[in-house]
């Protein structure tokens, strides 16, 4: 197998292509809000919505109807042509690679809105070989269109063969920016027995050992506590990994039950406590969910703040309500500020809130 150098990484696939970036920048991207770009109801609202969420993210894909495919690639031109999106971010999801729309989705979108465009998702990445297939074609494009930025990839993990891939799809190119994690196309793809889009489900769980009786027998028909878990940890946390190792960026996806509020803010908050830095939203109510749970709490960055200061030059050990700290946790402390401060700087509500807090001794 033939390997890239190293330095190979930056330099760009096509002649005139912008130069590969050496950093994926860390933008705030809480909620990647998904609209149908043919539906023009929605399609009207989201001029409106900027500001109000980070990614806005024109999908082409699945939940478009085929006979809407062009519409929605027009459509999407449309509207980024027509709209500035100030310190919103736009992204698209293309169709996938073996569609018949997938490529006049590449040709039409970069030279019509290539300089707007932050990044592109990819769905049902397999492997690396889907990703260069990808970066070649930006790179062509981009040269011809003489677009002066890098346009991103995302990769969508939603097989199988692409879970057992992820490293190599995380470190294929530097344009990788992030995966998401696409729980109801992985779910039909490995024969999962479930039928929803993300989040739980009842039957997977764990009960509590039955009690014994005075002479030690089990009694299983007595009342017992059980506890649900959560299907997507494993993937979760392997994407996670896979991410924090080259420099990129993991993401939940979509939580299919809109109604659902509170499992949908559960949801979220586990992603958000095991390393991912935003998640999608297929309607409105679920925009202000994820801006909530991707934020730091009040509390955290108090906490936070308060190891800071008492961890002076960041070595050694201290005790602050009856826990130790040190160099680890300090580490932990410093990646929750990091997240308020970049958060605070593209939004105002939360820097009042975070800059009111005050660090107790
Ligand atoms: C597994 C995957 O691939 S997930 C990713 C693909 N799926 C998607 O992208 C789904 C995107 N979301 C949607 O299509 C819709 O939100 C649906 C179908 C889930 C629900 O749509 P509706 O039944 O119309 O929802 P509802 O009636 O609550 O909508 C309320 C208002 O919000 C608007 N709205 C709904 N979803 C969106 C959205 N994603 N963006 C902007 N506006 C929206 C509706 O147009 C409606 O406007 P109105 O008050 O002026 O009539
Ligand atoms: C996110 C997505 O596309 C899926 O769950 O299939
Ligand atoms: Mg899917």
């Amino acid at each position: 197998m033939s390997h890239k150098s190293a330095k190979d990484f930056f330099r760009p696939l096509a002649v005139g292509a912008p130069l590969p970036l050496r950093e994926i920048p860390a933008r705030p991207s809480r909620a990647i809000h998904f609209f149908d770009p043919s539906n023009e109801k929605m399609a009207a609202k989201i001029p409106g919505m900027i500001g109000t969420v980070d990614v806005l993210l024109g999908n082409l894909e699945d939940a478009v109807k085929a006979d809407n495919k062009v519409a929605a690639r027009e459509g999407l031109v449309k509207i980024a042509q027509a709209t500035d999106f100030g310190p919103t971010q736009l992204w698209t999801r293309i169709n996938a690679l073996d569609s018949p729309w997938v490529l006049d989705d590449l040709t039409t979108l970069v030279p019509a809105i290539g300089e707007k465009l932050d990044v592109i998702m990819v769905p049902k990445v397999q492997g690396a070989e889907d990703i260069h297939y990808v970066d070649r074609l930006l790179a062509q494009l981009e040269a011809k269109a003489g677009i002066t930025k890098p346009i991103l990839i995302h990769a969508i993990l939603e097989t199988a063969r692409g879970v057992a891939n992820v490293e190599e799809i995380c470190g294929a190119s530097p344009r990788m920016q992030g995966l998401s994690l696409g729980p109801a196309d992985l779910a039909a793809d490995r024969k999962m027995k479930t039928t929803r889009v993300g989040g739980g489900h009842p039957g997977y769980l764990v009960r509590q050992d039955p009690p014994r009786d005075a002479e030690g027998n089990s009694q299983i028909d007595a009342q017992r506590a059980i506890f649900q878990q959560d299907l997507w940890h494993y993937t979760i946390a392997k994407m996670v990994d896979a991410c924090a190792t080259h420099g990129i960026y993991p993401y939940y996806g979509p939580f299919g039950d809109i109604a659902d509020v509170v499992a949908c803010e559960d949801q979220f908050r586990n992603a958000f406590l095991l390393g991912c830095v935003g998640t999608w939203s297929l309607h409105p109510k679920q925009i202000a969910i994820a801006n909530r749970v991707f934020s730091p709490s009040v509390e955290d960055i108090a906490h936070a703040r308060r190891v800071v200061a008492a961890m002076g030059d960041g070595t050694g050990a201290v005790m602050i309500d009856g826990k130790m700290e040190d160099d680890a946790s300090l580490k932990q402390c410093l990646v929750l500020v990091a997240l308020a401060e970049q958060l605070a700087e593209i939004d105002p509500e939360l820097k009042k809130t975070y800059d009111a807090i005050e660090v107790t001794a």
